[in-house]
Parts: C-alpha cells; sequence; structure tokens
C-alpha cells in the first residue's frame, strides 16, 4: 500500500516526498524515520476543512504524543491548527518551538504542581481537568500566581470503543476523567463553577483510539449532549466548547477501512446540530483531538536487512537494525504493518516472511508474515504508517541509540531529529566516586 507521495522512481526504488528512499538510507544510516510533509499537510487540512472551516469556533488541536518535535510545532502552527500536550515535556518543546501558548490545550491524569504552574505561567490555551486533586491544587496555585485559567472537566462517558483494550479510554473502568455514571461528574461541574481561579469554559471526553467510523462517537455525543442539557437544567450553565477527544483510525494495512476524514468530521457535526435542536440546548463549539491520524501514514521507517534465518516448515525470519526500541507497537498491542523493500519495489512478492527486530527478546517482531519480493542481507526495508506513536514511544531498551528523523518535501530532507550517538546514551550516567578507583575506560567509538 502507497501513501503520500510514495511512488516507484526509474531505479525501481520506493521515493518519498521526491527522495529516493535508497539515498535516504545512505545518506542518513539507518533506522531512520521518513516523514512525508506534504501528506502530513495534507491530513491537517482534511481537518481543518472537515471540522473548523465552516465553524470557526471549532478548533483542531494536534495531539502531540503521537509524534512531536519542535519542526512538528512549527507545522501544526503553519497549518492552523492548536496542539494538545499532556506534560511538561511535550510543553516545554511546544513553547520553545514558538507555539502560540493560547492555542496549547494541556492533557494528562496526573499532571504535577511544577507543570501546573508552568502552564499557568505561560498563560496556555485551556487545562483539561482530569480529578478532583488536580482541581484543588489548580485553583489555589492559580489563586497564588494571580491567574484564572480557563478549564475543562474530563468526563468519562462510559462509552466503549471498538478497539483495543489498551487504547480504550472512554469506558466506565478508566483511569482518565470524572466518571458520568456515579454522579462525580456533575459534582465537579459544580464546585468548579464556585471556584474563583479557574473557568469553566468547557467539558471533554475521549472514547479511544484507532476508530475507523462516526459510530462510537456518535454514542459519544448522545451521551454528552443529553449531559449538556443536564447541566443547563440543574445548573442553569451552558456549555460553551465540547472536546470529543481524538481517535480517529488510519488503514496500517489493506484490510483496514476507515472512513475518510471529511466524512467522519460532517456525520459528527450533524449529529451534534441534530441533538442541540432536539435537545433545545446551544450548539457547543466542537474540539477534536487528532494524533495518529494527523502523522500516523505520513511516517516510514527505513531500516537494513541484516541475519536472515530460514527455519523450512516454520518460519523465515529477516531480522533488521531496529526493533521495538523504535517501533513497540506490535509487540505492545499485536499492531500490524505493511512493507516494502526499498530498493526493490518494482519486483514481484514471492515469499513469506517476519520482519523481526534486533532485541533481546522473541517478542520483538516488527511484522509477523508477509509477502515481500525475495529478501536479501543488505535490502533496505520500509515500513509504512510508523509516523504515530513509534518515535514517541522509542526506547533505548539494549542500549539502542533512537533513530534520526527527517522531513521530505519536494526532493529535499532536512534532519528533524538527530541520531542519538553512544556518547548521548552515557551522557546522564554518573559513576559514584566509591567505584572510581579502577579507571574505567570508555573505548571512543
Ligand atoms: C485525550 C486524548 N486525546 C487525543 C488522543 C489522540 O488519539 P489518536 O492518536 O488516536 O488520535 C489521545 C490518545 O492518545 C488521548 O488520550
Ligand atoms: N492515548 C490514546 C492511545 C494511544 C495509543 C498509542 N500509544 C498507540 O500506539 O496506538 C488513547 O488513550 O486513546
Amino acid at each position: 500500500m502507497f501513501h503520500g507521495t510514495m511512488k516507484i522512481n526509474s531505479k525501481g526504488h520506493l521515493e518519498i516526498g521526491g527522495c529516493d528512499t535508497v539515498t535516504l538510507a545512505k545518506k542518513f544510516g539507518t533506522p531512520l524515520y521518513v516523514i512525508d510533509e506534504e501528506l502530513l499537510r495534507q491530513n491537517c487540512r482534511a481537518f481543518y476543512n472537515g471540522f473548523k472551516k465552516d465553524y470557526p469556533g471549532n478548533e483542531v488541536i494536534y495531539a502531540s504524543k503521537a509524534f512531536m518535535t519542535m519542526a512538528i510545532c512549527k507545522i501544526i502552527e503553519e497549518e492552523k491548527l492548536g496542539l494538545d500536550v499532556v506534560s511538561g515535556g511535550e510543553l516545554y518543546t511546544a513553547l520553545k518551538a514558538g507555539f502560540p501558548a493560547e492555542k496549547i490545550y494541556f492533557h494528562g491524569n496526573n499532571k504535577s504542581r511544577e507543570e501546573l504552574i508552568m502552564a499557568l505561567e505561560n498563560n496556555i490555551g485551556r487545562i483539561i481537568v482530569d480529578n478532583w486533586y488536580e482541581l484543588n491544587m489548580l485553583n489555589d496555585l492559580a489563586k497564588k500566581m494571580n491567574k484564572v485559567p480557563n478549564i475543562y472537566i474530563r468526563i468519562s462517558p462510559g462509552v466503549e470503543a471498538h478497539t483495543h483494550q489498551y487504547v480504550k479510554t472512554g469506558q466506565i473502568d478508566s483511569k482518565f476523567g470524572f466518571p458520568l455514571f456515579n454522579g462525580d461528574a456533575i459534582k465537579a461541574i459544580e464546585y468548579a463553577l464556585t471556584l474563583e481561579n479557574v473557568n469553566l469554559v468547557g467539558l471533554h471526553s475521549h472514547i479511544g483510539s484507532q476508530i475507523f467510523d462516526a459510530e462510537s462517537y456518535k454514542a459519544e455525543i448522545e451521551i454528552m449532549m443529553n449531559f449538556l442539557k443536564l447541566l443547563k437544567e440543574f445548573l442553569g450553565w451552558e456549555v460553551g466548547e465540547l472536546d470529543l477527544g481524538g481517535g480517529f483510525g488510519i488503514a496500517y494495512v489493506e484490510e483496514d477501512d476507515p472512513q475518510p476524514i471529511e466524512q467522519i468530521a460532517s456525520e459528527i457535526m450533524q449529529a451534534v446540530k441534530e441533538y442541540s435542536v432536539a435537545l433545545n440546548i446551544k450548539m457547543p463549539n466542537i474540539i477534536v483531538e487528532p494524533g495518529r491520524s494527523i502523522i500516523g501514514n505520513a511516517g516510514t521507517t527505513l531500516y537494513t536487512v541484516g541475519a536472515i534465518k530460514d527455519i523450512p516448515g516454520v518460519r523465515k525470519y529477516v531480522a533488521v537494525d531496529g526493533g521495538m526500541s523504535d517501533n513497540i507497537r506490535t509487540a505492545l498491542y499485536g499492531a500490524k504493518y505493511d512493507a516494502i523493500v526499498a530498493n526493490k519495489a518494482k519486483n514481484i512478492k514471492s515469499e513469506k516472511v517476519s520482519i523481526a527486530g534486533k532485541l533481546c527478546e522473541s517478542g520483538d517482531m516488527l511484522i509477523w508474515d508477509i509477502t515481500l519480493p525475495k529478501i536479501e542481507e543488505g535490502d533496505i526495508l520500509a515500513v509504512t504508517c510508523t509516523g504515530a506513536y513509534n518515535y514517541s514511544m522509542a526506547s533505548n531498551y539494549n542500549r539502542l541509540p533512537r533513530p534520526a528523523a527527517v522531513l521530505v518535501y519536494n526532493g529535499q530532507a532536512d534532519i528533524i531529529v538527530a541520531r542519538e550517538t553512544y556518547e548521548d546514551l552515557i551522557r546522564n550516567d554518573v559513576i559514584p566516586e566509591r567505584l572510581t578507583n579502577e579507571k574505567i575506560k570508555i573505548a571512543n567509538y
């Protein structure tokens, strides 16, 4: 499956953003995350057109947890989207990239005092309050700092999205948000409205990730709009902003069949409109927080093929020079990926193999069972749709340095994150004095 600007060039190599991926692998080394800028921008525009063009009060905020670097913040800003951050680190990155603070939304189920202070000092757009502890702490801090931040209350709506257990978040048994079913949500809202140093402007809910159609969102909308009606009746409070979260799915492999964003957006907006009329409540501005669907299919990881182990009648393992340290999703969620042999992009697919990583775990697999052209040591393998939750969930397991990322556009390739070096790996190591009596020599690689 080809995505965005992918094509096969005259050498029979896979090209992305007008760049030959075999040349990219040579120039920048592997593993290498390659980001197709044009596709990333197209994805941003699909959301903008679907949710914001006809509804200027709506906001599309990119869930930066999917993939964040300062360069990505620049593109998101240029595409007129806001930014969802979930930690001091993401907030810091956004601020350092000069992202407009008023378009930053801060999530998280256990924000620290320091993180909240940072958010208040920088007057960010919205703080999404997840629990009682945070609500009181934020109000106290804001009082001391003489601020009145705009907040949302996060609601746990009790909606089961049809997706993987670990990427469901809206169900009753969830660590996120104030439950609707036991009255906690309404109590929190009533209480927040009495607080002097927070300004409650909206509600938030998020039901999960990798959702393919509007049905689960409609269930969420039904619950939330009925709740808005209840709030109007019992508290006399009309909700101005309703954040429906992210979760829009993408096609990793051929059998995945998500509806186009424009279609889902139109069904969502239609449902919101209909409920406002039917329930006789003001139509709230809608906020959505796509992560995966903005960056997922715009990313491809290039690897070099190394050892190949054929167990006749059992399986042929093809090992690459990365693995679960740069893409943990197969091991963690049983995620499925597609791949292209970049230097043999035209060749006939002739053998079934499994793509293994180089880390010290049997579960360190990238793809179980894929049919590819005959593959040999030294080939460049391009695993597609690795833009979301690969780099951002990468680790240094086995002390593998994290790969570099390049942004490709119109024949140009620019590094947006440098490859980590062995020096980076030991940068924060400390050898306590009592262990240093023998000189430890570190070879200079
Ligand atoms: C609150 C919230 N918003 C948005 C997202 C983004 O989800 P996705 O990448 O599936 O769009 C997530 C999940 O990571 C989330 O928890
Ligand atoms: N935070 C998201 C899920 C992120 C899933 C992501 N880590 C992945 O690799 O698919 C949620 O709660 O819906």
